[in-house]
Parts: structure tokens; sequence; C-alpha cells
């Protein structure tokens, strides 16, 4: 019988000590999608005793360039914390990440519970306050990103932090799918994509998290945040780098590290 807490713990103690680990695919190759999600909720009790308060959810591999990227099929998700949000304009600290990476996604900051039992797109969008642009850091507690997908998802999503732009619209006033969105690094493009690439609209992303989490028990509550997914690759980063993405019709985000 696998220990999926030895599992979380292994995580735990890799994000901690900034020391990756041997793919949890090879050392455990029957592990299943649901004891990777047990790994992820030891590793997300280890971090509330330490005192870190969960502010949402985020969901990953929703969109094609990411799945790609990573060799995944499907969606999956992991919890962001307090002490992973980060202020526009301040730096994010690598110095204790593994191999981060930056990704740009739309997200929505609700303003009643979601119940994934019964939940369509229309009371996704009832339950949204507002709309937001982000920047998701990720980083893989695993060697090199040698990642299946039951490893990404023990490793909490492999979500590092998220920062969120200024402009907050509200749902009615967006259509989410026509969104462009353009990437900068250093002044330079260096990608665009649209809201479409995520499960052809971030708010499908939403239903999908909402009824994947009931199916563990797990609530998505007023007040939090989700992110909805990368609509474009993931970029590697390294201190210096600074990284801005705008979307029309919803502002932009800045990001730099050090
Ligand atoms: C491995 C992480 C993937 C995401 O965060 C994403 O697709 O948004």
């Amino acid at each position: 019988m696998l220990a999926t807490e030895e599992l979380g713990n292994q995580i735990y103690r890799a994000e901690k000590t900034s020391q990756p680990i041997s793919p949890l695919t090879e050392t455990y190759p029957d592990l299943t999608p649901d004891q990777a999600y047990a790994a992820q909720l030891e590793y997300v009790r280890k971090r509330q005793v330490d005192g870190a308060v969960v502010k949402g959810k985020k969901i990953g591999l929703t969109s094609k360039a990411m799945q790609d990227m990573l060799g995944v099929d499907r969606p999956d998700y992991g919890h962001l914390f307090d002490d992973m949000i980060f202020t526009e304009g301040e730096p994010v600290d690598t110095s204790r990440l593994i191999a981060p990476r930056v990704e740009f996604e739309i997200a929505f900051v609700l303003k009643a519970d979601i119940d994934g039992e019964n939940v369509s797109l229309e009371t996704v969008a009832k339950a949204i306050d507002y709309v937001v642009p982000a920047a998701e850091i990720i980083d893989s507690r695993i060697r090199d990103w040698k990642i299946k997908f039951e490893d990404t998802v023990a490793d909490n999503g492999s979500s590092a932090g998220a920062v969120f732009g200024k402009q907050q619209v509200k749902p009615d006033d967006i259509d989410l799918p026509s969104v462009k969105m353009e990437v900068f690094k250093n002044g330079e493009k260096l990608d665009e994509g649209y809201g479409s690439a995520v499960l052809g609209n971030p708010l499908e992303a939403v239903v999908w998290l909402a009824r994947a989490l009931h199916e563990y028990g797990i609530p998505l509550k007023a007040g939090e945040v989700v992110l909805a997914g990368a609509l474009t690759k993931a970029v590697d980063v390294k201190p210096g780098d600074r990284f801005k993405a705008t979307f029309e019709n919803l502002g932009e985000v800045d990001v730099s590290f050090s």
C-alpha cells in the first residue's frame, strides 16, 4: 500500500530545501491520479501546519500549448497560499526556487461559493466578482521538470506563486474567449494567445475545477482567487528578467525577478 503521506512529505521537503527529487512516477511507477491528489493534500496539510493560508486554487494544463510542453493531456489543479501571492512591481526572489518559469493567465476572484455538484457556466459566471490579469510563477520540485501528470499533481500543480495586475473587470463586461494576450520579455515580444486557448473559455476551466474539487470534498469559496491556466507556453526565468503581458480589455500584468 503506497503511503501518500510520505509522497506529500517528499514534495514539502524538496520545496523547503530547494533540493529537487526524482520523478515520483519513476520511484512509484503505479502512482495513480487519486494517490497524487492525496499526496498534494498531505503537502497542503503540512503547509497549513506551518501557518500558510489557502487563498485560492490554480488550474493547470488547460491549454494545448502547456499540455504539449509537458506531454500531458488533461487539466489539473493546485492550492495557492498567502505566501505565494506577490505584489506587482516588487521583484520575485528566485533564490529559493529550483527551476522557475513564468506563464500568463486570466484569473477570477469569487464572490460566492461554488458547489461542484450542480455547477454550470452560468453558476460560475454568477459567482465571479471580477476578472483580473495574472502571472503565475511555476517551479518543479521534481528534478529537471521530468514530470508526468501524477508528478505535477502531487507537486501542487507545480505552482510557486502569482502576481495580479491592477485592472479588475466584471465578468459581464468582457468576452473572455476573444481576449488577445501578448507576452513581452525584457521589452521584446515573445508570444501571443487568446482566452479561447483555455478549454475554449476560461470559465470552462472553473467549471472543470469545481467538479474536480467536489470529487475530493474540497470547497471553492467566496473570496478565493482562481488562476484558469496559461494561454501560452511557460518561459524559463532568471534573475534580472522582466516580463509583461497585455490583455485586450483587461489591462496588463508586470513581473520581474531578482
Ligand atoms: C505545470 C503547470 C502548468 C500550468 O500552471 C498551466 O498550464 O497553467
